[in-house]
C-alpha cells in the first residue's frame, strides 16, 4: 500500500475537539501501528534533502522525529512547550488553531551551523512550524526542510510559510 493510503487508513476524525468547531485529525491508531509508523519515517527520509539533525515539535511532532532520526543515526532536537526547559531558553509565543502556544528551545543546544530537518505530524495553519523555524534559526540552526506526516491544506499553512521563509521546501505525506 502507499504511504498515503497507509496514513488515511490510520487517522480518526474527531469532531469538536479540543474545542468546538474544530475536527482534530487524531493519528494515535498510525502511532500504534509499528509498519505504518516506520513507513512514515522511510517516506519522509526518501523526500527529505541532506540534514544533521532532526528538530520535532513537542509533543506528537517527538514520536516522528525520533523514529526519522533512527532510520538516519542522526539526533534530536526537541522543541519544547513553554516551561519544560531548563534556562536559558529562547522563547515564542504564537497562534493555533485552536489557541495560542508558546515553543522554546535550550540555547545550549548546540545548533550552530547544523543542517536541521524540520518534522511534525500535522500542518494546520503553519503557526507552529513558522514559530519553531523562527526559534531554530535563532539559534544557529540552518532549516532545510519542513516535513509532515499530514497536512490540512484549507487552513492554509503551506502559503503562511512560504510568507516567511520562502525557499523552505515543505513536504507532505499525505494532504487532505
Ligand atoms: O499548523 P498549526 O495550526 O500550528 O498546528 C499544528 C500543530 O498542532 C498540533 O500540536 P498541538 O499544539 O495540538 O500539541 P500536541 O502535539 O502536544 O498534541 C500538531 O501536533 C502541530 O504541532
Ligand atoms: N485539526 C487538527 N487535528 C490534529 N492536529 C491539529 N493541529 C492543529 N490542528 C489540528
Amino acid at each position: 500500500m502507499e504511504v498515503a493510503d497507509l496514513i488515511a487508513a490510520h487517522v480518526v476524525d474527531v469532531p469538536d475537539f479540543p474545542k468546538p468547531g474544530v475536527l482534530f485529525k487524531d493519528l494515535t491508531p498510525l502511532f500504534g501501528d509499528g509498519p505504518t509508523l516506520r513507513a512514515c519515517a522511510d517516506a519522509i527520509v526518501a523526500a527529505a534533502g541532506p540534514f544533521d539533525l532532526v528538530a520535532g515539535i513537542e509533543a506528537r511532532g517527538f514520536i516522528v522525529a525520533a523514529a526519522v532520526a533512527y532510520a538516519t543515526g542522526t539526533g534530536v532536537i526537541p522543541v519544547r512547550k513553554a516551561g519544560k526547559l531548563p534556562g536559558p531558553t529562547t522563547t515564542i509565543t504564537y497562534e493555533l488553531e485552536y489557541g495560542t502556544a508558546t515553543l522554546e528551545i535550550p540555547e545550549r543546544a548546540g545548533l550552530a551551523d547544523r543542517r536541521v530537518l524540520l518534522v511534525d505530524d500535522v500542518l494546520a495553519t503553519g503557526g507552529t512550524v513558522v514559530a519553531a523555524s523562527e526559534l531554530l534559526w535563532r539559534g544557529g540552526g540552518r532549516v532545510v526542510g519542513v516535513s509532515v506526516v499530514l497536512e490540512l491544506a484549507a487552513l492554509g499553512g503551506r502559503s503562511r510559510i512560504a510568507n516567511t521563509h520562502s525557499n523552505l521546501p515543505i513536504h507532505a505525506l499525505l494532504s487532505v
